[in-house]
């Protein structure tokens, strides 16, 4: 029994980790999951680009998906493996691409084409269950299983808004790594006035704008420098911190990335081009 999907990576509009909304915007960076079931008793996983990672996620995921979509005679066991564009632990939503990708994998495993917020909040429960996140990261699952931009209440997995977008963006990945399950939530609660203003932006569509403000707050909170963001800000519409670190998200037009490109090109790490996505994930 064979199932393969595809999901999005995602950045930043708001980091849920101050007051538990939050607000992400799908990009064209694709996971794609590969489950085979049998009845072997046990879950194994792997990750393409690193033999080394932790592979948890996405086998929890296969197993709730089995409990979930699968009859009562489903095999229980098998194999996942994800082939990703995303960058790991980069801020660009790694997590919940592979959690979301395995997920329809599984059901598709399994004859199944479930509800995309149902497979959403399975892979967030996943994500909860072997502590890769802080507050489930609704506001990611929801941008990458349904592509464009979406406002959520990650304390009661609700979407709040949703809405298609049509942007260009400019991302700068640095070589560190950062896991959100290690980010300082105390420091980010401190910036939860400031979360509330960018709340208030995203339900108002001032995206853009509303981005920028969560990159000075989260920046300062989560000990990045905002010299990236700042050198950005007369040249794009919006830029932000994304998740919880390193990477930075720029949205604007052409001729304002290609400056920021410029001045980005100078950092060490990868600075890349790419726009938004509206169409989500799919089974493939
Ligand atoms: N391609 C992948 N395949 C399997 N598991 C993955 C993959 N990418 C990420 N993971 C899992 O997610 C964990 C990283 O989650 P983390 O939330 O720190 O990263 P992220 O989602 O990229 O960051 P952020 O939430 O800041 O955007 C990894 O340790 C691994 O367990
Ligand atoms: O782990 C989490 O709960 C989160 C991690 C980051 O991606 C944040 O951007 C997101 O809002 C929540």
């Amino acid at each position: 029994m064979h199932g393969h999907a595809v999901a999005l990576g995602a950045g930043t509009v708001l980091n849920a980790l101050s007051t538990g909304t939050g607000s992400a915007f799908a990009i064209d960076a694709e996971t794609a999951a590969t489950v085979e079931l049998d009845d072997s008793g046990t879950v194994t996983g792997e990750v393409a680009e690193d033999v080394d990672a932790d592979t948890r996620l996405i086998e929890r995921c296969v197993e709730l998906a089995v409990e979930r979509y699968g009859d009562d005679g489903a095999p229980f066991g098998g194999s996942v493996r994800t082939e990703s564009d995303v960058p790991m632990a980069a801020g660009l939503k790694s997590s919940s691409a592979a959690a979301n990708a395995t997920v329809l994998a599984a059901a598709d495993a399994l004859g199944a084409d479930p509800d995309r917020l149902d497979a959403c909040r399975l892979g967030v429960r996943a994500a909860r269950d072997v502590g890769v996140t802080v507050t489930g990261a609704f506001d990611d699952a929801s941008a990458s299983m349904l592509g464009g931009v979406t406002v959520t209440d990650n304390d009661t997995d609700e979407v709040l808004a949703r809405d298609e977008v049509t942007w260009d963006v400019l991302v700068w990945t640095p070589d560190e790594r950062a896991y959100s399950a290690d980010a300082d939530v105390e420091q980010c609660a401190n910036v939860a006035p400031m979360a509330e203003l960018v709340a208030d932006l995203a339900l108002d569509d001032r995206y853009a704008e509303a981005m920028t403000v969560n990159g000075l707050a989260f920046s300062a909170a989560l000990g990045f420098s905002p010299r990236p963001a700042v050198e950005a800000m007369p040249h794009v519409a919006g830029v932000s911190l994304s998740g919880t670190g390193p990477s930075v998200v720029a949205v604007g037009d052409d001729s304002g990335l290609d400056r920021v490109q410029e001045l980005w090109d100078e950092r060490s790490g990868r600075t890349w081009r790419t726009t938004t996505r509206n169409d989500g994930a799919r089974i493939q």
